[in-house]
């Protein structure tokens, strides 16, 4: 993977008469977490939708390692190594902690009833690696009891759901870690268990990380820079201290209750 992990040119989107992007351009290199914040639909998730090949811009480019995404569709998109986590802990009734971490390996175990039938031995070698690669991972995000014990994902406090859906998205070890709104409806103690799960991926995995959040002192306590949207547009990017000082990044937050305007210093 290049120094510049991802790269986005440019992009517009529009949904018939609505704009939800426009001109929308920044890069993400190895090992950086780039904040990105702003208002309620000012875009966030769409970007994440536009990154992941969900949704396909009318214009502009997006690029993985120096490869333009156009064309592919999102299971693709994750071989170019992308990996991301949802705003909502998704509602996965019937699985337990470790199964669920398991679907980020589904691209490494995806081996037809041929392969079963004729190289099992090389499957069940996968799934036992598989296994203990989740287990790894849930010990260093602190959640490697529920997993050992495959707890039902739908009986975990939300915290620990969170902690849960960042594991299934690292399983498939990613270059590329998009985080929408990982911090949205954690408790103050929530917030900081996660937020010290994101800054030891920083220190010990080499993932560039795009986080987005409401919470501007949860981001900027981790990100290394910051870009903001605002109505679809970048109003800001640069270093936090000088992006969380700029006169229109206060505007569009002033007089929007939902957004916490607290910052803390970098971890
Ligand atoms: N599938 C869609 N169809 C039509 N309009 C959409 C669609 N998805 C997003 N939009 C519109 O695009 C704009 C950006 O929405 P988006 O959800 O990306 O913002 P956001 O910053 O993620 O908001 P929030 O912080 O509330 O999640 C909004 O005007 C929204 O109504």
């Amino acid at each position: 993977m290049s120094a510049r992990a991802l790269q986005c040119e440019a992009v517009s989107l529009h949904f018939g008469g609505v704009s939800a992007l426009s001109d929308v351009s920044f890069d993400l290199s190895a090992q950086e977490i780039v904040g990105l914040i702003g208002p309620n639909g000012a875009g966030k998730s769409s970007l994440i939708n536009c990154l992941t090949g969900f949704y396909a811009p009318q214009e502009g480019h997006v690029r993985i390692g120096g490869r333009d995404i156009r064309g592919l569709d999102p299971r693709q998109v994750s071989l170019l190594g992308v990996s991301r986590t949802f705003q909502q802990a998704e509602s996965l009734s019937g699985m337990g902690a470790a199964d669920v971490m398991l679907l980020g390996r589904d691209r490494f175990l995806s081996s037809g009833f041929l392969a079963y039938a004729v190289g099992w031995p090389s499957a069940r070698r996968r799934e036992r690696q598989a296994r203990s690669l989740v287990l790894e991972l849930a010990t260093e995000l602190g959640i490697a009891d529920v997993v050992r014990a495959n707890t039902a994902y739908e009986n975990l406090p939300y915290g620990v759901r969170k902690l849960v859906d960042l594991g299934r998205a690292l399983a498939c070890e990613p270059e590329i870690l998009l985080m929408d709104e990982p911090a949205a409806g954690l408790t103050s103690e929530e917030k900081r268990v996660m937020s010290g799960a994101i800054a030891a991926i920083r220190d010990s995995r080499g993932i560039a990380q795009l986080l987005v959040d409401h919470d501007l002192g949860f981001v900027s306590a981790l990100a290394h820079r910051l870009v903001v949207l605002d109505a679809g547009q970048v109003i800001a990017t640069g270093d936090n201290a000088t992006v969380l000082a700029d006169p229109r990044v206060i505007d569009s937050y002033i007089g929007r209750p939902d957004t916490e305007v607290t910052t803390k210093e970098p971890l």
